[in-house]
């Protein structure tokens, strides 16, 4: 039996890596400097994996993310980019003026940046999984070199496509067809073959290979091709295929790839279990056990893990006992934690104790007395009831279908809301944050810290607001925000005023490159014990005409973007989260806010990675966004959704039946729209995204006028909104006025030039 851990989080206990990130970004530090501290991230990664576990990856280090780092390596390098010139290019490609496309992996918080294939050749360009295995190996570590399967790279990947039509045209799509992997396998895989080649000539025998492309509900062709990829990567290192997120689409294929040993996410749900008990696994593999969660913050019950074990171990005579998933979706240690409710830090488990859960669950497995004494405690202490409020299930219990039915249908509210706001065509607005200078943030950490009191915090808080507002007015937007200069993040923000949540000091995740965020952990039944939002928002509408939009976060993000209890259904923490979330909008409503805007940017990343079980999740998504925006029929609700796939998700978020949604679509070069031209039931507000917040660069005129000349030729005129993609708190007050400005000055000019037509 051993242990094999991967994805343990590279921020580091200090968030060094954004430090370093931000601090080269900013000219403060030299590529040298930049990589002797990432390469000491590095050796302090591995010498915690080499601490807790038998087996641990190298090349999991990247200086961005790991699918740029893949591109990289074959040498997949846009032509838009041109010649590869090292550390400029791999940052232009991930956060240049025209950076590749930003979006989830796969459903979590995570964002990897998609490689466009335009049809070369692969070739290696960069050997990074050969220069990160010869680096700890340089440093007396043993690691396993590890890169993302080629089968995944492709299917996360987009090409240039051409869509038939009167005049045929290219556009980025994902791979659909066998003929589209034809195209790009074979050079791919030749390159994979030169890079085990380059690995075993450094001394590895082994490669792990990540797929978790493997869970998606894929064809029986595109498992040909992954058989025929693994057939063809044969003979030069063992392979260790590991999946995970969800359970692998087809068992018995699965199971039949020509590799060393196979990876199971035991955690997320029970169908590989379930498949592994019935059809068995193959003698001649190791079997690698997902079994300590890796995106949950709980204590693992190891009681109930080695159970599973016993009975695995029947299955297989080489157990591998490891992670279900990467676990750089925990924060790193749970060590600082020291203001936690009562009860909570001795019920949780960061990546460094789950490192240490691998271990002990060894240890039990072979029967050592101090490891098996401590299974029994965690189980005595997991077993007491924790969180639960009878109030609050009371009040779930109490709802009826009426609870998620607005009172008048949209058709009737829009011409309430329409006389009672009188907005112009294409009305101009943003998503809600802007700048969060450096200020910002240390106005409030001084406040954090009690250097400055709460009233002096206040106002400053309201000076930004005055500022923003008149900012806004000067600039002609026509519907307002407060700017969340209160929040540290659209989630954290709620969670500290929610009760039944918990917030960490440091725990911090990576959302995307050097940004972070710090996950709340729901511990309990959510309630709010007084008004959240009021104050700030009541203070910008007094200070103008113009409405402002109440802001805040709805509940099916609130919950995917925060850990929460597996012991009581999602559908219950969100209804609970939503009822919270209602009598926040009642108390706005009731201080004359008209607009409220909830913002729900994880709702397609919420759903399933199997649609098979789509169906029942977006039945409690939408009735939770539902129960929350039950405003009366004059308040106009908004909602506002980022950085995934919407497309096949159209009529689910219609279900919703907000009145104005704002989504994302800059990167992604506008492909939404044609999603909404084959819905064609569509009749609500929309404002698509017309530039991309995660660019320093300012949109130009004509920019901004494609992607909304582009909408009008599906959307009628009458139901677009301009707005930038996303909030602007990532972004420098030098770049957004002008990019506002821009923004305003194309709105203006087509109202002018419809009224001239
Ligand atoms: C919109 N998105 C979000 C996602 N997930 C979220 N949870 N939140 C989101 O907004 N997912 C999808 C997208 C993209 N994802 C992100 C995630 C994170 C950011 C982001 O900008 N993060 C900030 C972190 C902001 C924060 O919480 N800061 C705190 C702490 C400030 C701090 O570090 N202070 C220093 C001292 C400072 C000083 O004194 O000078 C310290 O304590 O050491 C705060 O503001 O109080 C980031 O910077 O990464 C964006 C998009
Ligand atoms: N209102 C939030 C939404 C981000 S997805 C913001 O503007 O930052
Ligand atoms: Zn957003």
């Amino acid at each position: 039996m051993k242990t094999l851990a991967y994805g343990f989080p590279k921020l580091g206990e200090k968030r060094e890596f954004k430090s370093l990130l931000e601090n080269f970004w900013k000219g403060a530090m030299t590529e040298e400097d930049l990589t002797k501290g990432i390469e000491n991230l590095e050796l302090w990664r591995a010498g915690l994996y080499s601490k807790y576990v038998d087996l641990y990856p190298s090349g999991e280090m990247s200086l961005y993310d790991f699918m740029l780092d893949m591109a990289v390596t074959v040498g997949n390098i846009p032509s838009r980019f041109g010649q590869y010139s090292g550390l400029s290019t791999y940052f232009e490609m991930a956060r240049g003026k025209s950076a590749l496309e930003m979006t989830k992996y796969f459903n979590t918080n995570y964002h990897y940046l998609v490689p466009e294939l335009e049809g070369k050749e692969f070739q290696i360009l960069e050997n990074l999984p050969l220069r990160w295995y010869t680096f700890l190996k340089g440093k007396g570590f043993d690691p396993i070199p590890r890169l993302i399967a080629p089968f995944t790279f492709l299917k996360l990947s987009k090409a240039y496509m051409r869509v038939e039509g009167p005049l045929p045209m290219y556009e980025m799509d994902k791979l659909s067809k066998r003929e589209d992997y034809e195209k790009y396998l074979p050079s791919l895989i030749r390159v994979y073959r030169e890079l085990f080649e380059s690995l075993k000539l450094a001394g590895a025998h082994t490669v792990i290979l990540e797929d978790p492309a493997l869970v998606f509900e894929l064809d029986g062709w595109e498992w040909d091709i992954v058989e025929e990829t693994y057939r063809s990567l044969q003979g030069i290192l063992d392979v260790y295929l590991i999946t995970y997120y969800d359970s692998v689409s087809d068992y018995k294929r699965y199971v039949s790839l020509p590799v060393r040993a196979l990876g199971f996410d035991l955690v997320s749900n029970s169908e590989n279990l379930q498949n592994l008990m019935k059809e068995g696994f193959p003698k001649d593999k190791a079997l690698i056990a997902g079994v300590v969660n890796g995106r949950q913050v709980w204590r693992t019950n190891l009681k109930d893990k080695l159970k599973l074990l016993e009975d695995l171990s029947k299955l297989s005579q080489e157990l591998v006992i490891s992670n279900s998933c990467p676990l750089f979706h925990l924060p790193v240690t749970i060590e600082p934690e020291d203001a936690l409710p009562e009860g909570l830090k001795e019920r949780l488990s960061f990546a460094k104790e789950k490192l240490r859960e691998l271990k002990v669950l060894k240890e039990a497995f072979l029967g050592e007395e101090q490891a098996l004494k401590e299974v029994e405690d965690i189980d005595a202490l997991l077993s007491q009831a924790f969180g639960r409020s009878e109030e609050v299930q009371r009040r779930l219990a109490s709802l009826t279908d009426k609870d998620f039915q607005r009172d008048l249908p949209y058709k009737e509210r829009v011409k309430i809301q329409r006389q009672i706001l009188n907005l112009p065509l294409f009305p101009t607005t943003t998503i809600g944050s802007f700048p969060q200078t450096q200020e910002v943030r240390s106005m409030r950490t001084a406040y954090r810290n009690g250097k400055i009191s709460e009233e002096e915090y206040k106002k400053f808080i309201r000076e930004q607001i005055q500022h923003v507002i008149k900012i806004q007015e000067e600039i002609g937007l026509d519907v307002l925000v407060h700017g969340e200069f209160e929040r540290t993040d659209m989630v954290e923000f709620f969670a500290e005023k929610l009760e039944g949540i918990a917030t960490t000091k440091h725990g911090w995740v990576l959302s995307y490159g050097s940004r972070v965020y710090r996950p709340p952990i729901i511990y309990g039944d959510v309630a709010r014990p007084k008004p959240m939002t009021l104050e700030e928002i009541t203070y910008a509408q007094s200070l103008t005409e113009k409405p402002v939009k109440g802001m805040l976060t709805g509940p099916v993000t609130i919950l995917t973007w925060s850990y929460y209890r597996e012991d009581v259904p999602k559908k219950e923490i969100a209804y609970q989260i939503a009822l919270a979330l209602l009598d926040e909008v009642k108390d706005l409503e009731e201080a004359g806010i008209k607009v409220i805007q909830i913002d729900e940017p994880a709702f397609r990343e919420g759903a399933p990675i199997k649609r098979k079980h789509w169906e029942e999740y977006f039945d409690w998504a939408i009735k939770a966004f539902r129960l929350c925006s039950r405003a009366k029929p004059e308040t106009q609700i908004h909602t506002h959704m980022c950085y995934s796939e919407f497309n096949e998700i159209v009529p689910y978020i219609y279900q919703m039946d907000f009145d104005v949604i704002s989504i994302e679509a800059s990167r992604s070069k506008g492909e939404i729209i044609k999603a909404f031209e084959e819905f064609k039931e569509w009749d609500r507000q929309i404002g698509i995204g017309v530039y991309d917040i995660h660019s320093p660069a300012i949109p130009s005129e004509e920019e901004i006028r494609t992607i909304l000349e582009r909408a009008m030729r599906v959307l009628d005129k009458e139901l677009l909104w301009v707005n930038p993609d996303c909030g602007l708190k990532t972004r420098r007050w030098e770049e957004v006025i002008p990019a506002l400005k821009n923004m305003v000055k194309v709105a203006k000019d087509l109202r002018e030039e419809l009224v001239k037509a």
